[in-house]
Formats: structure tokens, sequence, C-alpha cells
């Protein structure tokens, strides 16, 4: 295939070559070279004088060398925005004579192959963003990166709408009222962005849930909080990056978990506990995305919440030690949904029940999640998806403090815990559990308190559930 390349002034009046190799716009200018990955091109404007090229960039290395204080925390690298300006070369130009194209039809064709999906132009774009979240730095990506990158890209600024959430449960308040008062009355295409961490998009998902409207949206998941478990498992690494994903269109239907909480008026004991659960009637039930834990993990979320006011981040490891140190096991009867699958470490592959599957004892770990990370290198459900039809259960019983230490090391070292011997790996699309004792939860990192023997549930919402919100998220 010839070459695709033509000949421009740059921006100091030189003459520059540019050429499209793979996935890659090169510009040559007396023999140095500058890359610019297609993946980062999101707008061209081409005129007849004038050609510009919007992209979202990493910083180069020496950019981002950073003082080498071992106490601070890695900074997060995220796109910068970066233009470049190219203009028709004047005059004759001589080399360009044999297999050159026209700068127009050069920028013609890197267009086509940078697969942005021009969205339709009745779109409507609704932000809801927090302004705390993570490095409170939301704001910032909106002025600097967001709002630019929509702009640049054809949206015009009147088809864009920012709420802004002013204190804890506050996207939740927007998110239903957006679902109720716009999503369900519009006749244009909504694009929801949900600019925040993974308590934002807690908070968004179940507004939108509880507004119980037969309609649809789309979801751009742009991570600014601390975890971003949900964007990470999306492979979405920044603010940027999820408006380039917006940009290229490619979607899927988010399933959610559904979480109920009951109570059984049969003793703990008892075979058939399991028939006789009674769920606590509520308004709406609770969605979460990214965890459900029962034991180890939820104390150490719960324990930590009180030395918030004390201490940063060390709080988790300071509970975590001494959680470790003390090793209190949870008594818990686990009851998992008909063709649940287990993970065989030894013969890699699943083996699948083909009625209920009952685990009952004494739990050291129990961790439930569609994600496969929890924050970034913690591999804690390697095999976790967001699109498929299941949770994951990550479970140890009767751990001794050594063998959960090794599996919470390994799940850092790429997730090799699921070879350890006493670890159980499940895969059901939903299951019921049983505590022994008063116990605690945790929701997506919210705490609730489940009494003496009583029962949650948790079920994946499968897309298109009757009186369910149809959520397409941008991947
Ligand atoms: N204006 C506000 N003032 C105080 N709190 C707020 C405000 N807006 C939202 N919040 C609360 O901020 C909390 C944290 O938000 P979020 O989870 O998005 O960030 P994060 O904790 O940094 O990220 P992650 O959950 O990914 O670790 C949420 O519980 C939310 O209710």
């Amino acid at each position: 295939m010839a070459q695709i390349r033509t000949a421009v002034k740059g921006q100091e009046n030189t003459r520059n070559e540019l050429s499209i190799e793979d996935d890659v716009l090169v510009e040559s200018n007396n023999g140095s070279n500058i890359t610019i990955s297609l993946q980062d091109i999101f707008a061209i404007k081409t005129s007849d004088n004038a050609f510009v090229v919007n992209y979202a960039s990493y910083p180069t290395a020496t950019e981002t060398a950073e003082p080498t204080d071992k106490s601070l925390r890695p900074k997060t690298v995220t796109r910068a925005l970066n233009v470049k300006l190219y203009l028709p070369l004047e005059g004759v130009d001589e080399p360009a004579a044999a297999g050159y194209l026209s700068p127009g039809d050069f920028f013609d064709e890197l267009q086509k192959r940078l697969q942005i999906k021009p969205l339709a132009s009745n779109t409507k774009i609704h932000a809801i963003l927090n302004p705390v979240s993570g490095l409170r730095q939301s704001l910032e990506n909106w002025k600097n990166i967001i709002a630019p990158m929509l702009n640049l890209s054809g949206i015009a600024d009147d088809s864009v709408v920012l709420h802004t959430t002013k204190g804890v449960t506050d996207g939740n308040r927007l998110a239903k009222d957006l679902a109720l008062n716009v999503l369900a009355k519009s006749e244009n295409p909504i694009i929801l962005l949900c600019i925040g961490g993974d308590g934002t998009l807690h908070e968004v998902i179940n507004g939108l849930s509880q507004a119980s409207v037969k309609t649809k949206v789309q979801l751009v998941v742009i991570p600014t909080g601390s975890g971003n478990a949900f964007a990470n498992a999306l492979g979405i690494t920044d603010p940027a990056d999820a408006v380039l994903r917006l940009l290229r269109g490619n979607q899927q239907p988010l399933r959610t978990i559904r979480v109920s909480i009951g109570k059984c008026p049969v003793p703990y004991d008892s075979q058939d506990w399991h028939n006789h659960v009674e769920f606590d009637r509520v308004d709406h039930d609770p969605r979460i995305m990214v965890v459900f834990s029962f034991g180890f993990h939820t104390q150490i979320v719960s324990k930590s919440n009180y030395l918030r006011p004390f201490m940063g981040n060390s709080r988790f490891s300071l509970v975590a030690g001494f959680l470790l140190w003390w090793m209190p096991q949870y008594g818990g009867r686990l009851v998992l949904d008909e063709g649940a699958q287990e993970y065989n470490a030894e013969q890699q592959n699943w083996r699948t029940a083909n009625d209920k599957t009952h685990i009952d004892g004494q739990y050291t770990y129990f961790l439930g999640s569609k994600m496969p990370e929890l924050e970034p290198g913690f591999r804690i459900a390697p095999f976790a998806s967001t699109s498929d039809e299941h949770v994951d259960l990550v479970l140890l019983r009767n751990g001794t403090s050594d063998e959960l230490k090794s599996i919470l090391y390994k799940a850092f070292a790429k997730g090799s815990h699921v070879n350890e011997p006493k670890l159980e790996y499940w895969k059901a699309k939903g299951f019921l559990l049983r505590v022994q004792d008063a116990a605690e939860v945790c929701l997506d990192g919210e705490i609730h308190k489940v009494p003496k023997g009583g029962v949650v549930r948790l079920q994946v919402v499968q897309p298109s559930t009757e009186g369910e919100i149809a959520i397409d998220v941008f991947m």
C-alpha cells in the first residue's frame, strides 16, 4: 500500500512531513520525529488555510520527573490536552511531486482512521461531578480537560449541563431527579457523565435505579476519585481517556448487583433455612457495582472510618495489622444459586454445580465482586468481569493469619492467590448469606448492619430487567 504522507508548514514555519504509520501520526522535520498515537487524537479541524490536530497525551518522562520523597503517595499521571497547527506550504513543493497526498486529502484519511463516531446532533450531555472526590481535582479536570474536549469535538456548550454535588448522597438525588425529569421525558439521546470516584458512581447508579423509570441512558465513567475500582476494571485510566472512549462510541450494558437484606425465623442450624427468608420491605433495594464483603475486609473499612479524623490512608494498614493479629472468624452459611462455577486451580478450569451449593463455616475472608481489582494492583477477583452474568466470590474458611497474609500479598502479585490450597473461588448469578452473629457487611464501601441470624441476598441484575433503567457504559 502506498505510504500516506503529505508536506505542510509547521508551527515554526518549517517544512514538515506528516505520515500515518500503523497507529501513529509521524511528524518529521529535518530528521527529528514526533509521534502522536491515533488513539490520543480526539478532534481534527481543517479549512483551506489551516489544519489543526487536537490530542490528549501523557506528559513525557522528563515532565513527570518527581521528587523521590518516599513518603509522598505516587501522583496519578493524567493526559493533558495538546494541539498541533499546520498550514499549507507556499509555492511549489518539489519533493512532494511523487506519492504525496494534498494536505486536505491527508487529513481526511487521518480522520477516517480515528474510529471516532460523531454523536447525533440532538444529543444532550449531563454531567454529575463530585468536587471533593480524590485529590479534589474534578472541577479542574472539568474546566481543563473534559469540557474543552467535548467542545472541540463539536458538542455545543448549550448541549452540556453540569450538576455539582453539594454534599454526601447528593449524587443520588441529582441522578434520581435527572432520571425522572429529564431522561424519562426527553426525546433526545442523553449521555450522562459521572465525574468522581466509586462512591459517586454508586450514588448515581442507585439514584437512576430508584427512579424506576422505563428509559435508557448512556453512561461515561470519568475517574477522579481515590480508588476508581470501576474505571480501573474497564481500563479507563484518566478523564481524557474516558472522553476518548465516549467519542469512539463502544458501549456495553451495565450489570449491577441487587442487594436485599432480610431475616430468617428458623434456627441458624436448620437445614432448609434458605427456604424461609423474609426480606425487609424497602422502597428500593440498593445496587452495587464494585464490592460486597463480610468479615475481614468489612472490618477494615468499618474500623478505619473511626480513625478518619486522625489519620490518612495509613489507617487501613493499621487496622489490617490489628485484625491479622487478632484473627477473628465470622460464622456464616452460604447458598449459591444453581449453576455456580468453582475454579479448580490445579486443573485451571471451572466445574459447574447442577444444584444449589452450600458452603457453611467460619469465614476468615469473604468478598464478592464484579471487578478484578479493587484498587490498582490489588487483583483480588482476577476472573471477575463487569460484563458477565456472575458475581465472583473469594472465600477463605478457618484460615490462619499466615494463610490470609499470603492470600492478600499474592492478590497484589497478579492475583496468584487463586492457587492457594485453601482459597475457594466461585462465580455465581446470586447467593444468600446468613450470618451467625450480629454482623456488618460492606456494600461498595458503605457499612450496613445485619442482625444475628439475618440474611443478605445478592443477585446480578441482568440488562433490560423489568422496572430497571437500562444503562449502557462506554468502554
Ligand atoms: N460537596 C461535597 N462535600 C462533601 N462530600 C461530598 C460532596 N459531594 C459528594 N460528596 C461525597 O464524597 C464522597 C466520596 O466520593 P467518591 O467516592 O467519589 O471519592 P473517593 O472516595 O475519593 O473515590 P473512591 O470511592 O474511588 O475511592 C461520597 O460519599 C460523596 O457522597
